[in-house]
């Protein structure tokens, strides 16, 4: 490799190195890329780090490198760290770190399958892609491909018993969330930071949940006794189980799989009952790859790997859990694999590169159950060499606790108390990153133990910026990034904590260091130095959002209390408070549309939503919501309520509980925080403004509907179900006929079934084809109309409504996400409202994948209905143009509006 090459590389950060090679001349250029072109890099492994290694290959080699990745899951690298988050949203993609499309526009090659074999000697991957061989060639193999989950040795314990699960991939979560929903209780093995986190799963899914460890306290390589008996308490008062010192004798199944788990507790033996066992007892790295191409093993597992993280074949790198540095222990973290991400592509692309790997930071920070826990040291042997619990000569220890307030902090000192080794961390935990900074030092800056013990910190020099922390201190230590690295990349120009993630990757994992930690601080007194205006007010140059998302995580109330803890006081000027005025009633806890008339909350509402489903992509439960909110309209009754309509009655019992309306008491309760946000619009208009923007946002067309509508006020104003001629359900239609042969209307053929029940709301053939043209986008599901096989999750979807369709991506915009995976679509881009609901390659059911119900296929056979059909397959604006009218009609007869006009907006 040239000089141009070497003193790119030489550059210390990504960003930096981006920055030189864009200052490289085309010559100086066309050298790197001469020296690194062609040459083929393969990453086996798209976790994390193998996503790591191939953003920071890609950075340093400008792009001159032939990269590609296999991935054995199916979904984009994600981030672990996150894994017990996914029950707050339940949404893959907001744990993704990547996506097919960026690989696609990086030039990344990404192939789906499993590694099953390396020819060292002609340098080759086997990989398993569904069952079809795929032999892919490399110059340079990447081994990234992690850990898997360890079954301790017990009698009847394996993954093939029903209702026994490990915790580490989506896919796991979601076997365990089908089996919750026919268990109770639940039994996890390991008490570390695997088994908690599995815990919380079977917690939040509402499961009798019982932790067993095997040592004396929970989290034994993170804490001592004590910290790990007040995580304990903590955990034991939200209601579960904590069995330490145990024993797991035995497995018992019977039919239906498991049925309990023997253990034996201070010589007493006990079965637990329980249908669901987790087991989160530790990991093994994979390192079977490498066991059968004969590379050299570390002595406790995974692949050795020297301080360059290159393996004893010359051509062949391991990174991660796999990577056993010096033959020595695996780390089980993802911050060390960062750095050792890092480190590798130093060396890939430049041979001159002096990056050595050499130990791992194993400090980590958490939320478990709720409970914050910290543990840091500053070098590895403070958890090797278990300093925390070392006592006399070695070290000298300070301990407070507050067993009550379920606080306990120890810091462990060099035996002169100069030099702090690392602490222990439990309930508060604001201190980690000061306090993991000053463990890296050489001493403790003159203090006393006892005054850091109380809080204080030794005095570093900031620059001025709050945080005080050195240029060289981590603010991000799940990547291990320095002070001076964020600052500047936002010099150069990251104005936000998004493109300060891009650039660095500080705040991709597990976040803290920008929700409670330095982060904010340091980009507000940054941006006032450069001079830059951006984000909401002077003081805190923050989007709206992430300002009231950081005041929450901090408990912060006041503007007083924001600019202290996240902003840059000297910059506070007069017209901050005004500027930040919603953000301030927000977290106040004032709703979002106090102050606004009815018209004002309308349109603001309006824009909430249109955010919603762009993050939730959930346009299609919303349409499905109005529409059996408004399809129950009987235009022979008068009264209201009794007349149906779009009135916001499904909200109430009678209604939400028919079966036609199962699955959608979720998109009810979806609803309730923009009703407690902006009380003067009625569920009614709601509703159907959130079918509008859905439609609208798919790429459909703009529904001119008009609102005021009045809601109906209690159960006694739903329409009563059987009061339609149909034999309940309130006139909404029936997909397929009952098993006697006739739908719910007596009829017995589809089309004269929608005509019974349309009709009867008004509607004419073409308004029945139009508005059925509405499932251009979303799907049916097993769970809740039943009228496929395909029910909710990634295992139980098809291969259009998984997380990486085979057409992805399928919304409107391009972007990727699929929101909750599983069920069956009758598109291939279901969340695109287009006209591929009349295409051929739908409706003439080739494609097993696809949906096509006897109320669909009456529409393309039927005469009255055909003429209809044919149009919208040919022409899409007659589609929107037809559909917009009758969705108009459709939302807005049997409303009484307020102002009788209706308000149009
Ligand atoms: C013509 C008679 C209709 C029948 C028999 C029918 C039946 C169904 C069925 C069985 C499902 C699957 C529900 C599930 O399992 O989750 C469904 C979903 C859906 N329907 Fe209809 N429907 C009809 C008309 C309409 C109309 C008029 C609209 C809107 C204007 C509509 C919008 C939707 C949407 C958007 C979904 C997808 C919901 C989701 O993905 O969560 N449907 N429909």
């Amino acid at each position: 490799m040239g000089s141009a090459a070497s003193s790119a590389a030489a550059a210390a950060t990504e960003q930096e190195l981006t920055d030189a090679l864009k200052k490289l001349s085309p010559e100086e250029l066309a050298k790197l890329k001469t020296a690194l072109g062609g040459t083929k890099v393969v990453v086996v492994g798209w976790g994390p780090v193998g996503h790591a290694v191939v953003t920071k290959l890609l950075a340093k080699s400008a792009g001159a490198l032939k990269i590609s990745v296999i991935s054995e899951e199916s979904y984009p690298a994600y981030n672990r760290v996150k894994l017990s988050s996914f029950f707050e949203h339940r949404d893959p993609n907001k744990l993704a770190l990547s996506s097919p499309e960026w690989c696609r526009e990086q030039g990344v090659e990404l192939i789906f399958g499993r590694a099953t074999k390396i020819d060292r000697s002609g340098k080759v991957v086997e990989v398993d892609c569904n069952g079809q061989s795929k032999s892919v060639q490399y110059d340079e193999l990447v081994i990234a491909t992690g850990s898997k989950p360890w079954l301790p040795p017990v009698p009847g314990l394996g993954l093939e018993v029903e209702g026994v699960f490990v915790y580490r991939s989506i896919s796991d979560i979601f076997k365990i969330t089908e089996r919750a929903k026919f268990s109770t209780k639940a039994v996890v093995i390991g008490g570390g930071l695997l088994g908690l986190e599995a815990a919380k799963a079977a917690y939040d899914l509402g499961l009798e949940t019982t932790i067993l460890e095997v040592a004396p306290h929970l989290m034994p390589v993170q804490l001592d006794l004590e910290a790990g008996k007040i995580l304990q308490s903590k955990i034991e008062a939200l209601g579960l189980k904590v069995k330490t010192g145990v024993k797991v004798l035995e497995i018992q199944t019977g039919d239906g799989g498991l049925q309990g788990v023997k253990i034996e507790q201070e010589g007493a033996e006990e079965v637990l009952a329980t249908t669901l066992l987790i087991v989160g007892a530790g990991v093994r790295p994979r390192q079977e790859l490498a066991e059968s191409c004969g590379l050299e093993l570390g002595g406790r597992g995974g692949i050795k790997v020297d301080q360059r993280m290159k393996t004893a074949d010359e051509h062949i790198w391991a990174v991660g859990e796999i990577a056993s540095y010096n033959g020595g222990m695996c780390y089980q973290l993802s911050a060390p694999g960062y750095t050792q991400a890092e480190i590798l592509s130093d060396h890939m692309t430049n041979p001159k590169a002096d990056a050595k790997f050499a130990d791992a930071d194993l400090s980590t920070k958490l939320k478990l159950l709720g409970v914050d826990v910290a543990s840091f040291g500053g070098s590895s042997d403070f958890w090797f060499k278990r300093q925390y619990s070392s006592s006399g000569e070695e070290v000298m220890s300070k301990v407070s606790k507050d067993e009550a307030a379920g606080v306990y902090k120890k810091l462990v000192f060099t035996p002169d108390g100069t030099k702090l080794l690392g602490g222990i961390l439990v309930g508060d935990i604001s201190a980690f990153a000061p306090l993991t900074a000053v463990s890296k030092r050489p001493d403790i800056g003159g203090l006393s133990p006892d005054e850091l013990m109380a809080g204080q910190m030794p005095k570093v020099d900031d620059g001025g910026d709050g945080t005080n922390l050195g240029d060289d201190d981590h603010v991000c230590n799940c990547h291990s990034v320095p002070k001076k690295v964020i600052r500047e990349a936002i010099m150069k120009g990251a104005h936000t904590f998004e493109e300060i993630k891009k650039c660095t990757k500080a705040g991709t994992g597990c976040g803290t260091c920008i929700r409670t930690g330095p982060q904010p601080k340091l980009l507000a007194h940054t941006l006032n130095q450069k001079g830059v205006e951006a984000g909401a007010c002077k003081a805190l140059p923050f989007a709206h959002d992430d300002i009231e998302d950081l005041a929450k995580a901090r408990q912060l109330k006041s503007y007083e209390e924001l600019v202290t803890h996240l902003g840059y006081p000297a910059a506070a000027a007069d017209g901050d408070k005004t500027a930040l005025g919603s953000v301030l009633d927000r977290i106040g806890g004032k709703p979002k549309g106090e102050g606004l008339d009815h018209v004002a909350q309308l349109k603001a509402l309006k824009d909430d939503l249109w955010k919603f489903v762009d993050k939730m992509n959930c346009n299609p439960i919303l349409v499905r919501l109005a529409w059996h909110d408004a399809g129950t309209y009987d235009k022979s009754k008068t009264a209201f309520g009794e007349r149906g309509g779009a009135n916001g009655s499904i909200r109430f019992s009678p209604e939400i509980s028919m079966g036609a309306n199962n699955g959608l008491d979720k998109a009810v309760k979806y609803m309730e925080p923009f009703k407690a946000d902006y009380p003067l619009v009625s569920y009614a208009d709601l509703y159907q403004m959130a079918a509008a923007v859905s439609i609208e946002h798919a790429g459909g067309p703009k529904i001119d509907m008009k609102y005021g509508r009045k809601d109906a006020t209690g159960p006694d104003q739903c329409p009563d179900p059987k009061s339609r001629g149909t034999a309940g359900n309130a006139g909404l239609p029936d997909a397929e006929p009952g098993p006697e042969g006739a739908f719910g209307c007596g009829a017995t053929d589809a089309a004269t079934h929608l005509r019974n029940i349309f009709y009867r709301m008004g509607f004419d053939d073409k308004g029945i084809v139009a508005l059925s043209g509405a499932h251009t986008i979303g799907r049916a599901f097993k769970e809740r109309s039943g009228t496929v096989k395909e029910g909710y999750g990634e295992s139980s979807g098809c291969p259009y409504t998984v997380s990486m369709p085979k057409s992805c991506p399928i919304r409107n915009d391009g972007g990727y996400g699929v929101g909750m995976p599983g069920g069956k679509s009758w598109t291939t881009k279901w969340l695109k409202f287009d006209n591929e609901y009349f295409q051929p390659a739908v409706y003439e059911e080739k494609d097993k994948d696809l949906l096509w119900l006897s109320s669909d296929r009456c529409l393309h056979q039927d005469e009255g209905f055909k003429q209809y059909f044919m149009l919208y397959k040919d022409d899409q604006s007659a589609f929107f143009r037809d559909f917009a009218e009758a969705y108009k009609q459709l939302s807005e007869q049997g409303a009484q509006f307020e102002p009788e006009a209706g308000v149009t907006l």
